[in-house]
């Protein structure tokens, strides 16, 4: 962890006319490594008593080779020891335990890097992304209205620019940590793999802001995206990527949905269909969308 980028950047609101509504927008001038984010560099409405994280942190109760497996530095020695440069020991001679089979069916994607999401698309080789770097995707936005939504007064993340099915929005990036140390009463939590959970209550990033759709679009509507596990196709890191299933307008609340199990398990009914299925399943046809 704690490998985050620092960028010198200078925020300046804009105004986007047509759709009333303004986003944040950044520039970046020098890139320098630091334990965190500067204070002066939170995203607008950034919860203070919430550090900001641009890559995972992972909680000491960890195996180690549990450890290994999801932050890929297992994969990458077998890779090494593929290239006939390295002189790195294989260990494919070794037969794969069954943890590593697993991690091995966790389909390969390219990371975001991590940055603020007003920088991240620059260098990214997802080619759905925006390329505009000054250009935010969106932004966290405290929820006044309609006064129907269900979680008035609180935040939520939204749209600034058209976000079309099937984009690598973000990665939720936080905490993870395996079952005996999670946090029953966090609110920030999101299913890993095996018994390893994300928890974004202290430790997070744009990620903990997305909403449930419930009471916000109907059950037809369902989600308008849908978190993906995927391992980084460079590093091997087992990552939680959110995926664009529906185009979203500039202004729309990015909404997912938590599964039925987490209203579950605090005592909410939660009618309708499962919405569980992958992220690609639901993609909507956005080819005759204009
Ligand atoms: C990951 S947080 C979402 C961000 C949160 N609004 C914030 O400002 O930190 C999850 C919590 O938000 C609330 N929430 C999110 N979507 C909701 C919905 N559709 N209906 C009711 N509460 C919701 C619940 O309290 C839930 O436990």
């Amino acid at each position: 962890m704690d490998q985050a980028e620092r960028i010198d950047l200078k925020e300046e609101a804009t105004t986007d006319v047509d759709n009333s509504h303004i986003c944040t927008k950044a520039t970046d001038s020098t890139e320098k490594h630091v334990s965190a984010i500067d204070p002066v560099l939170l995203p607008t409405n950034w919860p203070t008593h919430v550090k900001y994280l641009t890559d995972y942190a992972y909680h000491p109760s960890i195996a180690a080779d549990t450890l290994a497996l999801v932050q890929g530095r297992r994969r990458r020695k077998r890779d090494q020891a593929q290239d006939p440069r390295s002189n790195v020991d294989s260990d494919e001679e070794k037969p794969r335990t069954e943890q590593e089979q697993e991690y091995d069916e966790i389909p390969l994607g390219d990371a975001l890097p991590g940055l603020l999401p007003s920088l991240s698309s620059s260098s990214t080789t997802t080619s759905s992304s925006s390329s505009d770097p000054s250009s935010p995707q969106y932004e966290i936005r405290l929820i006044t209205s309609p006064p129907t939504h269900p979680v008035l007064g609180s935040y939520g993340l939204f749209a600034c620019t058209t976000l079309r099915p099937g984009t690598h929005l973000l990665d939720y990036i936080s905490l993870v940590a395996p079952d005996a140390a999670a946090d029953p009463d966090s609110d920030h939590t999101l299913h890993l793999h095996s018994d390893l959970n994300l928890d974004a209550s202290l430790q997070g990033n744009h990620g903990r802001f997305v909403n449930d759709f419930r009471g916000i679009r109907s059950q037809t509507q369902g989600p308008n995206v849908a978190w993906d596990l995927y391992r980084d196709t460079r590093t091997g890191q087992v990552r939680m990527g959110c995926k664009v299933l529906k185009r979203i307008q500039p202004g729309e609340e990015i909404l997912c949905t938590y599964g039925k199990a987490y209203w579950k398990s605090r005592g909410v009914a939660a009618p309708g269909p499962e919405w569980e299925d992958g992220w690609d399943t639901d993609l909507e046809d956005d080819s005759d969308v204009e």
